[in-house]
């Protein structure tokens, strides 16, 4: 078996606006990697996922059986965007390697709902994924609105954790005139209100916590709040005043402190 190229890079991201609850969503890349590689060869990873983008580039284009590896740093099932990372990774390493022209993001979406692995297709998280910076979006379109560039002077404070389970996202179905009013004001620019509206509504929406939130606000957070679905909590601080957070944090569990990736210019 041949390794046929060097690994295709896409990134994980925090919520700005969660799509499952007006369809409109929007998404922060940040510099958690992924990489994924392809060799000619038998299937080796049983995931959902792995297996419609793999079955649908065999179907549609005649590329053959692959090994997949992935090397992750996003927890999965984490709210933190992993599996948008993978698929995006996945397919634009098929399609550089194999010469096929798609649209990264608009087929991670139509093959993650496929698969059953998303609500709405996530084309939010794909879009930001793949090119880095902010994502808006219309996932019921598959509509990319405008892509911005993330913000530079801020870190992104994790509490990564994956393993989702328990909480039932269709809750937030429930409430579209609050998610679309949030997207609202992402789109307007009020970027960091934007953020903390939607992490601490998906917070007391799904039931999770609001220690974290409350703490890291109260300790001059920008945003704070769940990301995506949760787990994960996130709070986003300018750079060089992460300190009375970081403090404060280590009694929830592990941190991660990561930054906003822009991709290109
Ligand atoms: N390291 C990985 N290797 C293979 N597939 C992964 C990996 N990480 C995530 N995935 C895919 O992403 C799915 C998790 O997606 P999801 O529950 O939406 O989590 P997240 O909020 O992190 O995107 C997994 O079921 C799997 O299909
Ligand atoms: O399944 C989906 O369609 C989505 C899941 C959520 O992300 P996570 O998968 O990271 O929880 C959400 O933030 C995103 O806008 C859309």
């Amino acid at each position: 078996m041949e390794e046929v190229h060097g690994g295709m890079q896409a990134y994980g991201g925090v919520s700005v606006v969660n799509a499952v609850g007006s369809w409109f969503g929007s998404s922060m890349a940040v510099d958690l990697k992924v990489e994924v590689t392809v060799r000619e060869g038998r299937p080796n990873i049983e995931d959902p996922l792995i297996k419609e983008i793999l079955e649908f580039f065999h179907r549609r284009y005649g590329v053959p059986d692959l090994e997949v590896e992935v090397r992750s740093e996003i927890p999965s099932g984490s709210g933190l965007k992993s599996s948008s990372a993978v698929s995006t990774a996945l397919i634009g390493e098929i399609s550089r390697t194999y010469g096929v022209q798609v649209d990264v993001p608009k087929l991670s979406a139509i093959l993650s709902l496929k698969a059953g692995v998303s609500y709405t297709g996530a084309l939010d998280d794909a879009v930001a994924a793949y090119f880095g910076g902010i994502s808006f979006t219309h996932n019921k379109e598959f509509k990319v609105i405008r892509r911005d560039r993330a913000p530079e002077d801020v870190k992104v404070i994790l509490l990564a954790r994956g393993g989702r389970g328990g909480v039932d996202p269709n809750r937030l179905r429930g409430f579209p005139l609050l998610f679309r009013s949030i997207f609202e004001l992402a789109i307007q620019g009020r970027l960091w209100e934007a953020m903390r509206l939607n992490g601490i509504a998906v917070a007391e929406i799904l039931g999770y916590s609001k220690e974290p939130v409350d703490d890291a606000l109260r300790r001059g957070a920008l945003a704070s709040g769940i990301s995506g679905n949760g787990p994960s909590y996130f709070a986003v601080v300018k750079c060089g005043e992460e300190g009375p957070i970081l403090d404060s944090w280590t009694k929830f569990g592990k941190i991660t402190v990561v930054r906003p990736i822009n991709l290109e210019g």
